[in-house]
């Protein structure tokens, strides 16, 4: 059967996105492996699929696949990219969209010049709900990797996040760390690893390393749990503009109970079709 996409992109984060509301096919982890592949695939970072909601109030179901196959709960860039998705396909009429995703849900905003903010919903800290082993919350913790102790926060932002800061982000060991701190055993369900270098109160630069796939140029919900981390380290204020390798995001958050606000592009690549 031939499988209809759209190749996307959120500051080089990239996505196969698939609307599962006119279209019905299964795809299993091997598939979605093979999807990915960069050489004998389409390549991507995620998969994202669109459905019906199964929630009355929502308008849509939102569901993420790493490269690797795996389902996983969010994804900040693939947000942004499934708001342009919906209404460009004409599925919405609305400039709002509610959406329902594994790790919450979250409100998606189209404005006028293109750009896409996501309410990402209030960051969950308690070590059990990210989950993390730890006794109590904290804003910092101690974590041994490869026999060396890093300082490392954890954030979920529906998903599971380590943040680190550096001294640059140029020359910090992503590859390396990034994959150890992945499959961690204080982290249950592995996590996404961000490396951050705060520049002032209002602008950082960060790499993410993310589950299931690698470093990608762009991360969201990395972006937004690096935010959290400084902010409660009080090294940032509510407003911070964030550059990754692939763009800079805008994220608004003013503290422990209220949402994250992440704003930023959506681009569309091409539309495609595959012989599954
Ligand atoms: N690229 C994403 C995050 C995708 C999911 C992540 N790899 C995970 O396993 O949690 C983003 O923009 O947030």
């Amino acid at each position: 059967m031939l499988l209809h996409f759209t190749k996307m992109h959120g500051l080089g984060n990239d996505f196969m996105v698939v609307d599962m509301v006119t279209q019905s096919v299964r795809l299993p982890p091997d598939k979605i492996r093979r999807l990915a592949d960069r050489r004998f695939g389409v390549g991507f970072d995620q998969l994202l699929i669109v459905e019906p909601p199964t929630d009355p109030d929502m308008d849509f179901r939102y569901r993420i696949f790493n490269a690797d196959g795996s389902e996983v709960e969010q994804c900040g860039n693939g947000a942004r990219c499934f708001a342009k998705f919906v209404r460009d396909k004409r599925l919405i009429g609305r400039d709002t969209i509610q959406v329902q995703t594994a790790g919450g849900n979250i409100e998606l905003t189209l404005h006028a010049n293109g750009e896409v903010s996501v309410d990402m919903g209030v960051p969950r800290l308690q070590p059990g709900d990210i989950p993390f082993k730890a006794h109590e919350q904290r804003s910092t913790y101690d974590l041994r990797i490869d026999g060396e102790e890093f300082e490392v926060s954890a954030v979920s932002m529906g998903n599971p996040h380590a943040v680190m800061q550096v001294d640059d982000v140029n020359r910090a060991p992503v590859e390396r760390l990034g994959s150890l701190m992945e499959k961690h055993n204080r982290f249950p369900r592995r996590c996404n690893v961000g490396f951050m270098q705060v520049l002032d109160q209002a602008e950082i630069n960060l790499r993410v390393f993310e589950r299931g796939v690698g470093e990608t140029l762009a991360c969201g919900t990395g972006a937004c749990a690096a935010v959290v981390a400084g902010r409660l380290q009080g090294l940032l204020g509510d407003e911070v503009r964030v550059n990754l390798p692939g763009g800079t995001l805008n994220i608004h958050w003013s503290g422990e109970g209220h949402s994250v606000i992440m704003t930023g592009t959506a681009t569309r690549v091409f539309e495609g079709q595959t012989r599954l």
